[in-house]
């Protein structure tokens, strides 16, 4: 197969594998960018695989960077941009199933090809797009089929985060799991304790926000990767359920990925922030996922009050009612869109009156202040109190008489 027209984001890559091939050694496009290619899929990122060894690399190159080059990835500065250049590699060892004890460079592509996850992800391309498919990839890809290169066994034995790879493959294009890689998966799961909890997210995102996330549950369960993975060992049967819904119409990102789990589990927010620490999300997005969940909840029990719209914020609303959308809720986004503009202020910098006036007035500086500031937000956002500054310094010495 040689493709003709390249997407862009080759374009300047080219030289790269030129200048390489013109010192005298073979320089490849490899993994996901050949295969998302041949899909007409957007390309994630560029890889490139090179039978010069990294010192090679260096002295083709004026500048290049040591990214990881006991793995044999040198960065290479050209014409302003950078470009991961890995040397054509075999791996053996694999006593703890995710890293290779001993990393050898090849000058062979087949080699490098070979140890590589799954036969769509094995193809290589030069720079004139001429596909270099040494395991029946490109057959793969037009059969919709996911397949370890060569002994599955041995792939997931050497990488067990491959398996939750097969999964995530399988939901974001839409491919079933060849059967001898199903079975091979099924019989490993366990391997999956090995593999830090970090790279398992980044898979289970990805499957969530692929074209079949319930397909890529329901193989979680089947293959009993699903008790390997930290809180959803425990809600199996809730996952199954949602597995029955057509999620993917609705999920576009990772805060709507962890709510539509936390309101499927049934979560309280300690729940949730435990569900989000055992996933080492960031704190920053176990706060934005309790929001949403809280205006969830509220909008499928047609219970949503203007406060809650005015702390979840515009964003995380709009996922709330993806959420709610994907349980089969009749939300109508757009009355709800209406009245989040319509608030009386977004956000406290809108009150027309803060601590400091307070202070000028007399208020002592301290807690008290601010839980007058407080309920004057509260006031204005329930329409109980206008925002402007007479209306508030008024409430405000209600309040303060009252406390
Ligand atoms: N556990 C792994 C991870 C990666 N690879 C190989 O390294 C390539 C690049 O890995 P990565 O960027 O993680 O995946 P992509 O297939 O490029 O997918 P994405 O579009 O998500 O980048 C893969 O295509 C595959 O050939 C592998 O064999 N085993
Ligand atoms: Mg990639």
């Amino acid at each position: 197969m040689k493709i003709e027209n390249l997407p862009n984001e080759f374009t300047d890559a080219r030289k790269v594998l030129q200048v390489i091939e013109d010192a005298g050694y073979q320089a490849y496009f490899v993994g996901g960018s050949v295969r998302d290619t041949i899909l007409h899929t957007r390309i994630n990122d560029v890889d490139i695989a090179s039978s010069a060894y990294p010192e090679e690399i260096k002295s083709i190159f004026k500048k290049t960077i040591d990214t990881g080059i006991e793995h044999g990835t040198v960065t290479v500065m050209y014409d302003g941009k950078s470009y991961e250049i890995t040397t054509f590699r075999t791996e053996s060892g694999y006593q703890d199933y995710r890293r290779p004890d001993q990393v050898t460079f090849v000058r062979s592509l087949k080699d490098d090809l070979k140890r590589r996850d799954f036969t769509i992800n094995a193809l290589a391309m030069k720079e004139n797009g001429e596909v270099i498919d040494l395991f029946g990839g490109i057959d793969d890809l037009k059969k919709h089929i996911i397949r370890a290169v060569g002994d599955p066994e041995q792939r997931f034995n050497e990488d067990a985060l491959r398996m939750m790879r097969a999964v995530r493959f399988a939901s974001k294009l839409d491919f079933t799991i060849e059967a001898e890689t199903f079975t091979a998966i099924t019989k490993h799961s366990y391997l999956l304790k090995k593999i830090a909890v970090e790279r398992i997210n980044v898979e289970f995102v990805k499957m969530m926000l692929g074209k079949a996330p319930s397909r890529g549950l329901n193989q979680m369960i089947e293959t009993k990767l699903i008790q390997y993975v930290p809180i959803f060992n425990n809600y199996v049967s809730n996952i199954a359920d949602l597995a029955t819904l057509s999620i993917s119409d609705y999920l576009n990102n990772e805060t709507q990925v962890w709510s539509l789990l936390a309101v499927q589990c049934g979560l309280n927010d300690d729940q949730i922030n435990h569900m989000m620490k055992a996933w080492k999300c960031s704190n920053k997005l176990t706060e934005n996922v309790r929001l949403v969940v809280l205006a969830c909840r509220k909008i499928m029990t047609d219970n949503l009050d203007a406060m809650t719209m005015y702390l979840v914020g515009k964003e995380d609303l709009d996922n709330a009612c993806q959420i709610a959308l994907a349980f089969g809720h009749l939300v109508d986004d757009d009355r709800i869109e209406n009245e989040y503009e319509h608030l009386p202020i977004k956000s406290k910098n809108e009150l027309k009156i803060n601590g400091k006036i307070l202070i000028n007035h007399g208020f002592k500086p301290g807690p008290q202040l601010g839980r007058v500031l407080k309920h004057l937000e509260q006031a204005v956002v329930s329409e109980q109190v206008n925002n402007d500054y007479d209306s508030l310094l008024a409430a405000s010495k209600k309040i303060i008489n009252r406390q």
